[in-house]
């Protein structure tokens, strides 16, 4: 965040939101009006465009029956490479080298265990780099795989530490993929709980100079950030598609496999993953497909799919570009006015915005208290661990005027210690 001036005011946050590109779009989410949801790092809200398109599979289920799978305007059969080529452009990829299909923690066993498999077969080292700071089902999948290779994961599972509790240091990335043998790196683009924004490319050139594949975790990134994942070249990439994508609970995962490794065999085999055109020849012998669309396992979840058909119909009246920007704008402001506004909260985000994702992370001693506080009063945020109010301004959706009434009603909070009227956090509360 430079120096420049900042407006405080809520008439220049209102000024600010005249000159919003995007101030059209908030009209096609579905919104109390007396809610402030800022929450959509975690789940993002229904559209009428993806209720639209959910409706219009249930009525094709219900008119065409199993012609639905070649019938259903688009038709279900391809709905993954569909989706997938509609998602390509907000990650800087080819149609082809983009499936929507699974799930993000099925996405992350098979990507990671496919380039296990790369590695025993080159001959190269069996270790997968994280951080400890990662979300937690990336290292259960991760481990899992490990373990079904009768490699331990103790020993072939290595961690980068923060130094703060918050972020993670490229640097220390890169020293330790000079320090050790690593076959395949696997960070966050966005980190869950800080919002720091890691350096995709750095970390991607860092891993090919030391002979790694570079696979990414952009759970809390795509949506929000542009990405360039073909130029940088990373290896393979998974996501989720109910945060800033707004596909719903539990929508269908998503994944990128960079086209040089098209014709690799994936490491949990489905016949959905198989060629296409020979797909119903029902033959015994698995023939995987030529491209990412090899990754998928089982029957494409049409019905978890289809909200994000119509998501991306609101992405397709703007560009990631212009979501990234007016993102950063949003948080920048988010920061300043806490900054200014809140002597006793900490920023745990990183205050440069190129290495910030779509959320904040507010810190305060009672933050699981005051999480509670904020709900109550019609601002929609979560907690996290141990001392983190995550709240997110998701672009599409947000307001500046929206960010300056939610510091209000939290600054009230914090002052009049209101958060003192709940009780403190029990065992397995979320
Ligand atoms: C970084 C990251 N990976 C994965 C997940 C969740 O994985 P899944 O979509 O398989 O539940 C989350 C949380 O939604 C996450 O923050
Ligand atoms: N992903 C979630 C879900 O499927 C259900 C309920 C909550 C969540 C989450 O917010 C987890 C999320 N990855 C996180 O950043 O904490």
């Amino acid at each position: 965040m430079d120096g420049d001036e900042f407006d405080p005011s809520r008439e220049a946050a209102v000024a600010r939101d005249r000159e919003d590109p995007l101030a059209a779009l908030r009209d096609r989410f579905s919104l109390p009006d007396d809610e402030f949801y800022m929450d959509g790092n975690s789940l993002g809200p229904l559209s009428t465009d993806a209720e639209e398109s959910l409706a219009r599979v249930v009525d094709e289920w219900r008119e065409l029956g199993i012609r639905g799978w070649t019938d259903a305007d688009p038709e279900w059969f391809d709905y993954g490479e569909r989706l997938g080529a509609r998602l390509a452009p907000l990650l800087g990829a080819d149609d082809d080298e983009v499936v929507v299909t699974n799930s993000t923690t099925v996405n992350i066993h098979t990507l990671v265990g496919t380039f296990l498999d790369r590695l025993r077969e080159e001959g190269g080292p069996t270790t997968v780099l994280a951080n400890d700071l990662d979300f937690p089902t990336d290292h259960y999948a991760i481990r899992a795989q490990l373990r079904q290779r009768g490699l331990d994961p103790d020993d072939h599972l290595h961690l980068v530490e923060s130094r703060d509790g918050r972020t993670v240091e490229e640097d220390d990335v890169v020293a330790a993929l000079e320090a050790e043998d690593v076959g395949i790196v696997f960070m966050p683009s966005v980190l869950y709980r800080s919002g720091q924004l890691l350096d995709v490319e750095r970390i991607t050139e860092a891993a090919h100079e030391h002979g790694a594949y570079a696979g990414f975790d952009l759970a809390h990134s795509i949506g929000a950030v542009d990405h360039d994942l073909s130029a940088h070249g990373v290896d393979f990439a998974v996501w989720c598609t109910y945060k800033y994508l707004n596909a719903g609970p539990g929508s269908v995962g998503g994944l990128y496999v960079n086209e040089r490794h098209f014709g690799t065999t994936p490491a949990l085999a489905g016949w959905w993953g198989n060629d296409k055109e020979t797909q119903f020849d029902m033959e015994l012998t698995y023939t995987p497909a030529r491209n990412a669309g090899a990754w998928q396992i089982g029957t494409v979840h049409v019905l978890s799919a289809a909200p994000l058909d119509g998501s991306l119909d609101v992405f397709a009246e703007t560009t990631i570009e212009a979501v990234r920007e007016k993102s950063v704008a949003l948080t920048d402001a988010l920061i300043r006015l806490v900054d200014e506004r809140l002597p006793d909260c900490a920023v745990g985000t990183p205050r440069d915005a190129a290495r910030r994702g779509g959320h904040v992370a507010i810190e305060h001693p009672e933050a699981y208290r005051v999480s509670l506080a904020l709900k109550d009063r019609g601002v929609v945020v979560d907690f996290r661990q141990p001392n983190v109010v995550r709240v997110c301004p998701a672009p599409l959706y947000t307001s500046h005027a929206d960010v300056w009434d939610a510091v209000e009603i939290l600054r009230e909070i914090v002052e009049t210690e209101a958060y003192a009227e709940y009780e403190p956090r029990g065992a397995g509360v979320t």
